[in-house]
């Protein structure tokens, strides 16, 4: 077996496992290659090309991967190395016997010694060569097992790496279900948004369905009031002519009774006087036929004296006379007696008629009177559907609506009137609604739930509140104020011009059209009682515009410009506000509320400022206050109208004051700044409401805290010179509009015990 030194092959006993094809050496038996003991030749051919096949650092294998050659290449190195030691043992043995033989034959010492040295020579440097590659080997051995360990230190960490990432990839996957979980829960919320959108959307469309269902049912309703009253009127006509023809016929039938009375008398006169001439006949005709008797006794018995015959015969002509008088007079009676009869007759005839005219009168007018209860249910039914459909158009619209309105140019405006700022847009959806301002070249456009242009008469923009003010007589709170810079048309709108009926502001027209539905609901059995307050917080301070005897500190201000009374403001647990001292007029007309409307201005504080005259530095706020009862129904309302004039809002640097104007126009722009705020956090329905920051917000908190009904007026000037206040004023206006606060409530309780101080 064992072979040259140069050619050495050896067929070790050990099996070589998964000996590798790529690894087997080219001269082993290809019956024996991949055989689990198959006797491998190792060459030196083999054993080199094995220690080169060594698997390089530098493959790019993965730590595993080299790992698992390593140990391949370890478990494949390990026969070679037994080989080794195997063959070294055999050459061992074979020195050892090659030593005995030299004992045994000395001559074949010397024959042998110098084979043996050759073989000793070529055995040690075999062995040497052996000794060397094993110590090669023992060195790449140690060399692989340091190269595996830190192969499985690699390992271990790679494998704590893998571990860790599988963790994170646990982790990840986690994270991922979770966001799928998400990303499907967001799906489905996305959808479920969608479709609650396209609800929303379909619900937004039946709502404007419904809106302008209403809006159709309303003037239905409107236009079938008008019917009704319309029908009412003619009734109350024809219940009128009905009622006189009823007092003409009673009067006839009073006339035929007493006609048939007279006749009945008569007859009863003329039957009487029948029956006396029939006895008177009856009489004559005994007494014709007793003398006829007597005549004929005479006749037979004397018919001796001529002289009696004589007078007998003209006896006897005489009651003969006196007999046909008696019966042309019997004949007469019963003429007469016929003739009463048949008048008698007539007049009963009459009398029937009469009766059954007046019972067919009777019959109408009842029905006549069923139709009016009719008609008046139906008005009342109308009034109550108006009601509703009013307040549930006005709820659709928003309950804090804002209308703007441009005054015209006035002479004062000067040369400003010249390049023209404001301008309304044609479009379907901003005619009558937007408005487009120009400022430094830059347009603006805006749109309201109403814009009037200048020529609108004051009329027409009372027309458009009338609603509102309706609501007030419904028992709503409702707050209408006028806001704009100063000159802007605030006072026009809400007072008019003093003097001319056509220009009547809403307050005095308010108060006609108030006063007008008081007398209308009258006959459906409303009842109502109007207070009126008027106040002006002017710096901060509340005045009293209808107390008589306003004292000298507070009829003037101080010189630092407060006034001497405070007014203190308090709300009640109904939410209402009260204010101490406050002078509360009852009103029965619209004259009364105009004679105070008067009264209140002259004690109104006018100051002077760069930019108009007449310029009222203080906020007006006018107060009527409604308590209905239906005696019918029993219903009670309550309502309250404010009608607020507000000062000027123009910014310090435009309004050029000084002094004690300065320090108005300072309290004027914090309380409109307040009011600002307060509208603002109601429409983000923020937790505080800056309520108190103001006397102005901290008085009408009833009114703008949600439940009433608010129109806000913005007021702008045309002139350019008034472009940027106007841009402020419509910017302000703008996010008013955009705001929506609560919903408004019908205020239908019973009536405070004192009712007279409450603001809402
Ligand atoms: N729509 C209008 N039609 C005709 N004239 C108007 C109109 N609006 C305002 N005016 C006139 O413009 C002027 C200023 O109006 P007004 O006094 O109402 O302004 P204001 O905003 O109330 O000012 P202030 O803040 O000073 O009270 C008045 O002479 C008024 O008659």
């Amino acid at each position: 077996m064992v072979s040259t030194a140069n050619n050495w092959r050896f067929r070790p006993a050990y099996a070589m496992v998964n000996g590798g094809p790529d690894l087997a050496p080219n001269s082993a038996p290809a019956s024996n290659a991949g055989s689990e003991c198959g006797d491998i030749e190792f060459t030196r051919e083999y054993v080199e090309a094995l220690l080169n096949e060594r698997p390089k650092r530098k493959d790019r294998f993965s730590l595993k991967e080299k790992c698992d050659s390593l140990t391949e290449y370890i478990k494949r190195l390990k026969p070679v190395i037994r080989w080794f030691q195997e063959l070294e043992g055999s050459y061992l043995l074979e020195h050892e016997k090659l030593q005995n033989s030299l004992q045994v034959s000395e001559l074949q010492r010397s024959e042998m010694d110098l084979l043996l040295k050759n073989k000793e020579e070529e055995l040690n440097s075999i062995i040497a060569e052996l000794r060397k590659n094993y110590a090669s080997l023992q060195e790449k051995f140690t060399k692989e097992e340091l190269d595996k360990m830190a192969a499985m230190d690699s390992l271990t960490r790679e494998r704590d790496a893998k571990l860790e990432i599988e963790r994170s990839k646990f982790s990840l996957s986690d994270e991922l279900e979770r966001v799928q979980r998400d990303l499907t829960s967001a799906k489905q919320q996305n959808s479920s948004l969608s479709d609650m959108y396209k609800r929303q959307q379909e619900y937004i469309a039946n709502l404007q369905h419904y809106n302008s269902k209403l809006q159709t049912d309303l003037s239905t309703v409107e236009e079938d009031r008008k019917r009704v009253e319309t029908e009412k009127a003619s009734m109350v006509e024809n219940l009128g002519m009905y009622r006189g023809q009823l007092e003409v016929s009673r009067q006839c039938q009073d006339d035929a009774v007493k006609q048939r009375d007279a006749l009945a008398n008569e007859v009863a006169q003329l039957r009487m006087e029948l029956q006396q001439v029939r006895d008177d006949c009856d009489r004559h005709q005994l007494q014709v036929q007793t003398l006829t008797a007597e005549f004929t006794q005479y006749k037979e018995s004397t018919e001796k004296s001529y002289y009696e015959w004589g007078d007998l015969t003209s006896k006897n002509d005489e009651l003969e006379a006196r007999c046909l008088s008696q019966s042309d007079q019997i004949k007469t009676l019963k003429d007469q007696l016929m003739t009463a009869e048949k008048k008698l007759q007539m007049s009963d005839l009459s009398t029937m008629e009469r009766r059954t005219e007046y019972e067919g009168q009777k019959k109408q007018i009842s029905e006549l009177r069923t139709r009016l209860a009719d008609a008046e249910f139906k008005l009342i039914e109308g009034e109550m559907l108006r009601k509703k459909l009013h307040n549930e158009n006005l709820e659709l619209k928003g309950n804090i609506r804002v209308f703007c309105r441009v005054r015209p140019f006035l002479a004062e405006d000067g040369s400003n009137t010249e390049g023209k700022v404001i301008s309304y847009p044609t479009s379907m959806d901003a005619l009558g609604r937007g408005i487009d301002l120009v400022q430094s070249g830059q347009k603006h456009s805006f749109k309201f739930d109403r814009v009037f242009v200048p020529d609108v008469s004051q009329e027409d923009v009372f027309e458009d509140i009338s609603q509102l003010v309706q609501s007030a007589l419904d028992g709503y709170k409702v707050c209408i104020f006028a806001y704009g810079q100063t000159g802007s048309g605030k006072t026009y709108t809400m007072m008019g011009k003093p003097g001319d009926p056509e220009q009547k502001g809403l307050i005095p027209r308010t108060l006609e059209q108030i006063f007008k539905t008081r007398q209308f609901v009258q006959p459906q059995g409303w009842k109502y009682e109007m207070q009126v307050s008027m106040l002006e917080i002017y710096n901060e301070t509340i005045r009293d515009l209808l107390a008589t005897n306003r004292s000298s500190s507070d009829m003037l201000r101080t010189e630092n410009g407060t006034a001497g009374k405070q007014y203190t403001i308090k709300h009640d647990a109904n939410g209402n506000s009260h204010v101490s001292d406050l002078t509360i007029v009852d009103v029965r007309s619209a004259n009364e509320v105009s004679f105070l409307l008067e009264r209140a201005a002259h004690s109104r504080s006018v100051g002077k400022t760069q930019m108009n005259e007449q310029s009222s530095r203080s906020h007006f706020v006018f107060t009527l206050r409604i308590y209905g009862v239906n005696e019918s129904t029993e219903q009670q309302v309550q309502g309250i109208l404010n009608l607020i004039d507000l000062a000027g809002s123009e910014r310090l640097s435009k309004s050029g004051s000084t002094g004690d104007r300065l320090r108005e126009t300072q309290a004027i722009n914090k309380s409109l700044s307040s009011l600002s705020d307060v509208i603002f956090a109601l429409a983000k329905k923020e937790d505080h409401v800056p309520f108190r920051n103001s006397k102005l917000t901290y008085l009408l908190q009833p009114c703008l805290g949600g439940d009433s009904k608010t129109l806000m007026f913005v007021n702008i000037a045309p002139d350019s010179s008034s472009a940027g206040e106007s841009l402020c004023s419509l910017r302000f206006a703008a996010r008013v509009n955009a705001c929506e606060i609560g919903v408004p409530r019908r205020q239908t309780y019973m009536r405070p015990s004192d009712s007279r101080l409450s603001y809402g």
